[in-house]
């Protein structure tokens, strides 16, 4: 709701626009086409002289924008297929009190962590590992799946006799795919062993000094927390790891770490420990197993329990079932659960005026109306560094009302770890604000009160998809998700119903309306509260325009703002090209309009002679590729073209695999080097 500070700013607006949420406001008034251009067959921005590339003077002191709303491809109705969600109870009425646990490990449950009743996960996962059962768990994110092995695996630690020592070494392996993560799930046994001071737990991630590392493992770690990459590494270069005692291995987001490619890595982790040690426990977790975990449980696991939480669509809802791998389970293998307090929307956004949107949207949520907690996921690291520094410049400014800032966070897999570390935790710690971030906050993380997440890029398999909204509404919390979308993309909700997730639409209109409130973006000021709907969704269009301006002013204020935008803009077309093949229909790059995309970045046109060879992915230096693509690269980009098939090529050569050429060593490194950059992975 607006503050009578708000309302002074705003001095022009109805009552009725300004006292409720734009969703509601729009509800009011008659319907409308978003898109169709106004009768007068203006388009929205403000009139002025045109100039010879389509670009405008605002009026404001001269500065040039081309039309945000014109040419923009029409947005049609999107075709919402009726889905059955799957769901899944959360709690259950079962205490940890009636488990066959260690009292004190109950009260330090009940105590410290303030935990009493199972979920659903838990009261099914718990008993089977306790009773030594090897394991493959499938439950909605934010279901307690942590605890659903961490628990049964101190008891078992703690019942040893003679008791465990620091010497004993390994005892169990917890494998994540992240550092924050590996971070959150070593904090995780450092509360449950509080009772247990004998046993060890300890964090192997990248980005920490090796030697470090060395020196803790060779004091003794008992229940060792790492991502793969770091432990493979440990295992190549540290002599004192041995892994004779290791008697659980626990995969936490298994499939996770199958797609990036850890195949290799999970491999010389399994050879090690298959090579010596007493019978193993193995579990594999993740909240949307595919068959790609099927695949390597058939490697590591022995006669498994196989457990997923969900129901069937049309079955009763309050059972829960435990199956064991068997076909039914492989045929809901790609349904996945959501949270059934999420709620999910999409909004479709033509690519120029993907920007405004985010950040209306953002300052509806975070400034206007709410304090919300926000996190943002975009599909490159350079994006993410380029909307951070834009969005504190442009929209983090003092307002009139004397409201903190808005706080801005980002994260992602080329930041220094102190820096990861910093933002984690202040976002983790915050009420409210935002966090720019890329896949690698996707998987696992325990941000608390997030209220809202947002998917800017698309995500590249429906089960990411389930992962990034899975960062709210956890442990039966509410929170919302909003999914953007290009008109030409919108196949995309096709493939999410396919996988049992259904979205509700949210009006592009109805977010860039929450521009009314801040008269800072004002248009011509001819809209008054007696206006037409008309002249209100003109004037938005109008301050819409003018907030696009003042992204543009700053990214061509000065030679490193423009640079930092045209690196953001090639990350992204890099990423653009890494959809897999059964996802090409919808999101090839043949299909983006290079001046529209780059309008998203605050870029005025098209850059030009887009050099692949300027991009991160070229620094590789795979001479034979960058010759290629030069030569390619004379006929230039410009802003009418879309990407024809040289273009495309150019972009697979350099960024996507940009393998060609090299030798082996290189090809691997390079290959990984690109997927983490890609996700923000760590290693
Ligand atoms: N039995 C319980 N009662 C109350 N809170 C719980 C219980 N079990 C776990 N939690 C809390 O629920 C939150 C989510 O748990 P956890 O991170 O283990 O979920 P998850 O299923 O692993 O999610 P994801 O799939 O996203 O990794 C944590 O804050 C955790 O402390």
């Amino acid at each position: 709701m607006m503050s009578s500070s708000d309302e002074q700013l705003c001095p022009n607006i109805s009552s009725d626009v300004t006292s409720s949420p734009p969703s509601r406001r729009r509800k009011r008034q008659k319907a409308q086409q978003p898109w169709a251009p106004p009768s007068d067959g203006t388009d929205g921005t403000p009139k002025k002289k045109k100039k010879k590339d389509g670009a405008k003077e605002t009026g404001r002191g001269g500065i040039k924008t081309s039309s945000l709303f014109k040419h923009n491809p029409d947005i049609s109705d999107i075709h919402r297929p009726a889905v059955a969600q799957l769901k899944e109870k959360i709690f259950t009425s079962d205490l940890f009190s009636d488990l066959d646990l260690h009292p004190h490990l109950v009260a330090t449950l009940n105590k410290v962590m303030n935990i009493s009743t199972l979920t659903s996960v838990q009261k099914q996962t718990i008993p089977a590992l306790l009773a030594g059962r090897d394991a493959v768990v499938r439950s909605q994110t934010g279901s307690g799946k942590t605890l659903s092995y961490a628990v049964p695996l101190v008891q078992s630690l703690q019942s040893i006799q003679p008791k465990v020592s620091r010497s004993d070494g390994p005892l169990a392996l917890v494998i994540v795919p992240t550092r924050e993560l590996a971070q959150q799930t070593f904090q995780t046994f450092q509360k449950l062993l509080k009772p247990f001071t004998w046993i060890v737990p300890g964090v192997l991630m990248g980005g920490e000094k090796r030697k470090a590392e060395k020196a803790r493992i060779r004091k003794g770690i008992n229940i060792l927390v790492s991502t793969p990459g770091r432990l493979v590494d440990h295992i190549k270069h540290t002599l004192s790891i041995a892994f004779s005692a290791v008697r659980w291995l626990v995969l936490d987001e298994a499939d996770r770490t199958l797609d990036l490619g850890f195949e290799k890595d999970l491999t010389v982790i399994l050879n090690s420990l298959n090579s010596t040690g007493p019978a193993r426990q193995n579990v594999l977790l993740s909240a949307t197993l595919t068959n790609g975990v099927t695949r390597l449980a058939d490697v590591c696991l022995n006669n498994p329990v196989s457990i997923h939480v969900s129901s069937a669509p049309s079955s009763d809802l309050t059972t829960t079932s435990v199956v064991t791998c068997d076909p039914e389970a492989a045929s809901q293998s790609e349904s996945f659960a959501v949270p059934e307090a999420l709620k999910q929307f999409v909004v479709v956004v033509p690519s120029k005026v993907r920007l405004v949107c985010l950040a209306a949207f953002i300052l509806d949520k975070c400034k206007f109306s709410q304090n919300d907690k926000l996190i943002v996921f975009i599909s490159s690291c350079e994006a993410v560094e380029f909307l951070h520094s834009l969005f504190i410049a442009v929209l983090s400014r003092p307002s009139a009302n004397h409201k903190p800032p808005l706080m801005f966070l980002r994260l992602h897999g080329n930041m220094k770890q102190e820096e990861r570390t910093e933002a984690f935790q202040q976002f983790s710690a915050s009420q409210s604000g935002v966090l720019l971030c890329t896949d690698v906050a996707a998987r696992g993380l325990d941000l608390p009160q997030v209220t809202w997440i947002i998917q800017y890029t698309p995500p590249t398999a429906a089960a990411e998809y389930v992962h990034r909204v899975g960062r709210t509404a956890r442990i039966g919390a509410r929170g919302s998700s909003l999914l953007f979308l290009t008109p030409a993309e919108t196949a995309f909700i096709t493939e999410l119903a396919n996988h049992n997730i259904s979205l509700s639409e949210m009006k592009l209109q109805d977010i860039l309306s929450s521009l009314m409130f801040d008269d800072v973006y004002k248009g011509r000021g001819k809209y008054h509260s007696k206006s037409s709907s008309k002249a209100l969704e003109q004037e938005v269009r109008e301050r819409a325009t003018v907030l696009q301006t003042e992204f543009e002013n700053f990214v061509h204020a000065d030679a490193r703002s423009l640079q930092a935008a045209k690196k953001a803009l090639q990350s992204f077309l890099r990423a653009y090209t890494t959809y897999p093949a059964h996802l090409k229909h919808i999101f090839h790059i043949r299909s983006l309009h290079l001046g529209h995309a780059a309008k998203s970045f605050g870029l005025r046109d098209a850059p030009q002679g887009l050099s692949a060879a300027a991009g991160p992915g070229a620094s590789g230096g795979h001479r034979k590729n960058q010759n290629q693509a030069r030569k390619q690269n004379q006929k230039k980009l410009t802003g009418k073209k879309r990407f024809g098939q040289r273009e495309v090529q150019m972009f697979h050569s350099e960024f996507s695999s940009g393998l060609e050429g090299g030798d082996a060593k290189k090809k691997k490194k390079k290959k990984k080097k690109e997927a983490f950059s890609q996700s923000g992975e760590e290693e």
